[in-house]
């Protein structure tokens, strides 16, 4: 069986696939290298065989969890790398080991199942966008804060903004404006990342006019997805692009 894992700011996503067929056996989202090792160790009839991951971590923290699923499970592990350029898609960054690793494998994996100009877009920690053009030149793009930063920020720089989970959850379920704190807060940052959506729209139109796909993806691509009808909401993304990035013979 094959381990694949996406290690975000906040979240650790896991996936695992039978060597074979590449048939989706488990799958789960940790908050921790602990939870994931235990997570892993409860899954029946488990027999790793490799892992293959991305990581936007420290390489201190990176290599930390390498070490930790090699004594664990004994298995060779084959991290993504930056690259220049990949199955068609040229790096756009002035310096190209400086692009987030997840982002260019959901750049990978967007221009790969677009097969032609692609938006991408991410809605974790950090909201970004990219622009791939029908060539594969990656255009550039942009990082923002995601709603985890956004509450946060709020939360820690003001006085009188608390409220709890179950609250957020609740407030997100309009956009009318709220009647209290916390209705205000999620749904105000609700619509900033839905208005983010629509002007990295606007500026693809203004590329390509209509002839391009839009990828959404990220644990919060459900807030926005909405937004855009014609888009392809893939939670998997990155593991998508990871593939291409690390075939494992
Ligand atoms: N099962 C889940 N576990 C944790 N967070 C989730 C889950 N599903 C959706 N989310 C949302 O995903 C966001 C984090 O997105 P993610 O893409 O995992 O971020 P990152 O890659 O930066 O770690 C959180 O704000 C949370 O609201
Ligand atoms: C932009 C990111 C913080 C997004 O990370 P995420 O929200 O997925 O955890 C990550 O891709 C990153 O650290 N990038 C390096 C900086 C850059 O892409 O320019
Ligand atoms: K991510």
């Amino acid at each position: 069986m094959i381990l694949e894992l996406d290690c975000g700011n906040s979240f650790i996503k896991w996936r695992v696939l039978s060597a074979l067929a590449g048939v989706l056996v488990a799958e789960g989202v940790v908050d921790s290298d602990q939870a994931l090792i235990e997570s892993l160790r409860s899954l029946d009839k488990l027999s790793l065989g490799k892992c293959r991951l991305v990581s936007v971590r420290t390489e201190d923290e990176t290599n930390l969890l390498i070490g930790l699923l090699k004594r664990e499970f004994d298995i060779s592990v084959v991290c993504a790398t930056p690259a220049r350029e990949m199955s068609g898609v040229k790096n756009g960054y002035e310096d190209y080991e400086r692009l987030g690793l997840d982002r260019w494998l959901a750049m990978l994996g967007g221009f790969h199942l677009a097969g032609g100009a692609c938006l991408v877009l991410d809605f974790g920690t950090a909201v970004t966008a990219d622009f791939i053009s029908s060539e594969g030149e990656h255009l550039g793009g942009f990082i923002c804060p995601g709603m985890p930063l956004m509450r946060h920020q709020l939360r820690t720089h003001t006085r009188k903004i608390r409220y709890g989970d179950l609250a957020a959850e609740r407030a997100l379920t309009s956009h009318v404006p709220g009647r209290n704190t916390v209705e205000a807060v999620e749904r105000g940052c609700s619509l900033m990342l839905r208005g983010f959506v629509l002007t990295q729209l606007e500026m693809a139109r203004s590329y390509w006019g209509e002839g391009f796909s839009v990828f959404i993806t990220g644990g919060d691509a459900e807030l926005v997805s909405d937004v855009v009808p014609e888009a392809r909401v893939v939670p998997d993304l990155v593991f998508v692009g990871l593939a291409m990035a690390c075939p494992l013979s």
